[in-house]
């Protein structure tokens, strides 16, 4: 299967800025969301989630169908939660008719991480919203119980190697876990919901203790009150990925730099771009003064 992007010959940088301002705008009204974390950490989610589907082996999945839109997807066990970022979404829709589900999805997580003061990431456009007969099958993301092992051979599918893999967890800095979701519980206090490389320099510096929660699942908490799941854990469990983790640490540059192309090849996964796509960096709304 190709999955051609769609050239969009009637609208300019300066129409997909003002969809991009319309999120924005939406996500610092709506900071009451899930205890004042707000929207951006959900978004984010649904981003990843609605790309994280692609195979690279057959080219199916992934976030060019705009297929989260179908309930055989958005009801993926998976997927618990994230239908409050898809209602977040739902007014920008009909704001933007014209705007596929795709674009829709992966744009709301561009959005987030900006917003909550991370890198730009480069977005192109051009997603076509695919038949339902065409959402991929429940089970395509990862569980959150496993090791190292089991994190490099999953992220093997979606064509990402240690380093992508290490970066991309850099936004568990965001958000939290919640037991009725996921079965994970925490952290406790403040949640975060600014990018930063807070994420690993937890999983350096924290005093991590393997514990059974509430919902029976093994997590490592800290005695500050924070945790990580297994696959966070993992990270520093296995030199390869200990030594990307030590580097974003150390480097928040080199973090940002290294999360924003990681970002956009999980976000654009299994697409085909025509070389006259344009690929657009978004300005903030206080880069814009608004
Ligand atoms: C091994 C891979 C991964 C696993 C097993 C995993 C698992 C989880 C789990 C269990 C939660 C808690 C959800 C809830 O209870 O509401 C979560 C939240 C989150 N994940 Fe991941 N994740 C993975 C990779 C990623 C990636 C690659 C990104 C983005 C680049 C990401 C972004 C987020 C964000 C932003 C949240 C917070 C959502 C919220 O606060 O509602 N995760 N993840
Ligand atoms: C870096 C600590 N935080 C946020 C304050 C954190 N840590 C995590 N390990 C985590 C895992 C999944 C979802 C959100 C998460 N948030």
């Amino acid at each position: 299967i190709v999955h051609m992007a769609q050239e969009i010959k009637d609208k300019s940088e300066k129409d997909y800025q003002e969809v991009y301002n319309a999120i924005a705008v939406k996500l610092r009204e709506e900071d009451e969301f899930d205890g004042y974390i707000g929207y951006g950490p959900v978004l984010t989610r649904l981003a990843w989630h609605s790309s994280g589907t692609w195979d690279k082996n057959n080219n199916t999945g992934g976030s060019f169908g705009g297929t989260y839109q179908f309930q055989k997807e958005s009801n993926d066990p998976s997927n618990k939660g994230l239908h409050n970022g898809a209602e977040f979404l739902a007014p920008i829709h009909k704001q933007f008719p014209w705007l596929s589900h795709g674009d829709l999805y992966t744009l709301g997580g561009v959005v987030a991480i900006q917003e909550l003061q991370g890198p730009v990431i480069p977005w192109r456009p051009g997603r076509v919203d695919l038949p339902e007969d065409m959402t991929p099958d429940n089970g395509r993301l990862p569980d959150a119980v496993y090791g190292a092992d089991y994190v490099r051979n999953f992220f093997k599918r979606l064509d990402l190697n240690d380093q992508e893999v290490v970066a991309l967890m850099g936004a568990h800095c965001l958000g939290r876990t919640h037991l009725q979701n996921t079965g994970f519980d925490g952290p406790w206090g403040a949640a975060s919901n600014t990018f930063t490389n807070e994420f690993f320099l937890n999983l350096l510096n924290e005093n991590w203790k393997l514990e059974k929660n509430e919902a029976k699942n093994m997590q490592w908490n800290s005695p500050k009150g924070y945790m990580m799941l297994p696959t966070d854990h993992a990270l520093i469990e296995d030199d390869k990925y200990m030594a990307y983790v030590k580097l974003y640490a150390t480097n928040n540059d080199k973090f940002f730099e290294d999360f924003a192309k990681a970002f956009k090849k999980l976000l654009e996964g299994g697409i085909t771009f025509p070389q006259s796509t344009p690929t657009y960096r978004f300005e903030t709304l206080d880069s814009q003064g608004l």
